[in-house]
């Protein structure tokens, strides 16, 4: 049930992004990764959740191997375990906020309709969006904009679950919204928690461990 990452290194065209980073994420464990602008954070995430593929290292999640030294294994496999909500949240403008969450797992024929929506109205209920249920995105604040995000990477059961800057848009009412929710996750679901911020102040009241890009990178 653990997502890791051993001597990876990825590079875009000649400039080498980050070299032999290795991460480890437990479950039930909020990990929150920080470090300078520009020192290869979101790209560590996105090599995470099968985005990018690093040119060297293993990145596995509980057994199941997403790639090696360069070459792709088992993505499709890896990719249902793992989640991403994403900096931008990036909703679907013309989907209502259910058909938002339902799309995805009845379109890879994981789910029929009716399991969908009854899973979709529960996490909504759950998450506090109950009402928002046949809105679109552009009439959700961005706390809720956020929670519909994190309601939609939940449909799949991940067993991880990724996220980018999750406070960068939020006032302090939503961001600690968003502390609660992550660690319900992790706590109560048994979710493994990696997230990427700026946030000190979020970082230190939400993550069971922080780490900095620099330590995780081996010398030898
Ligand atoms: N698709 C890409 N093509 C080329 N270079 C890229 C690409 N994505 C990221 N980079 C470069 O990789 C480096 C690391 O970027 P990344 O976004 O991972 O950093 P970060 O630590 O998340 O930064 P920030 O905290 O500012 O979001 C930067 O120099 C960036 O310009």
């Amino acid at each position: 049930m653990s997502c890791i990452a051993e001597n990876c290194a990825k590079t875009f065209g000649a400039a080498p992004v980050f070299e032999k980073v290795s991460l480890r994420v437990d479950p039930g464990e909020i990990v929150c990764l920080m470090g300078p602008s520009g020192a290869g954070k979101t790209t560590l995430l996105r090599c995470l959740c099968g985005l990018e593929l690093p040119e060297k290292g293993t990145i596995s999640l509980s057994g199941t191997v997403l790639c090696q030294d360069g070459r792709w294994q088992s993505p499709v496999q890896y990719r249902q375990k793992i989640g991403l909500v994403f900096q931008n949240w990036n909703l679907f403008p013309h989907w209502t906020v259910l058909q938002n969450l339902i799309k995805a797992p009845v379109h890879q024929k994981r789910m029929s309709a009716a399991e969908a929506e009854k899973k979709a109205r529960r996490l909504l209920e759950q998450l506090n969006l109950a009402e928002k249920a046949d809105a679109y995105p552009n009439a959700l604040s961005g706390g809720q904009k956020q929670r519909a995000a994190i309601a939609r990477a939940c449909m799949l059961a991940p067993e991880i679950l990724c996220f980018d800057e999750p406070t960068s848009a939020l006032d302090e009412q939503s961001a600690l919204e968003v502390t609660r929710i992550i660690q319900s996750l992790a706590n109560q679901d048994g979710l493994g928690i990696l997230v990427v911020t700026h946030d000190e102040q979020f970082a230190r009241r939400t993550g069971t461990r922080l780490v900095r890009l620099s330590e995780l990178q081996s010398n030898s």
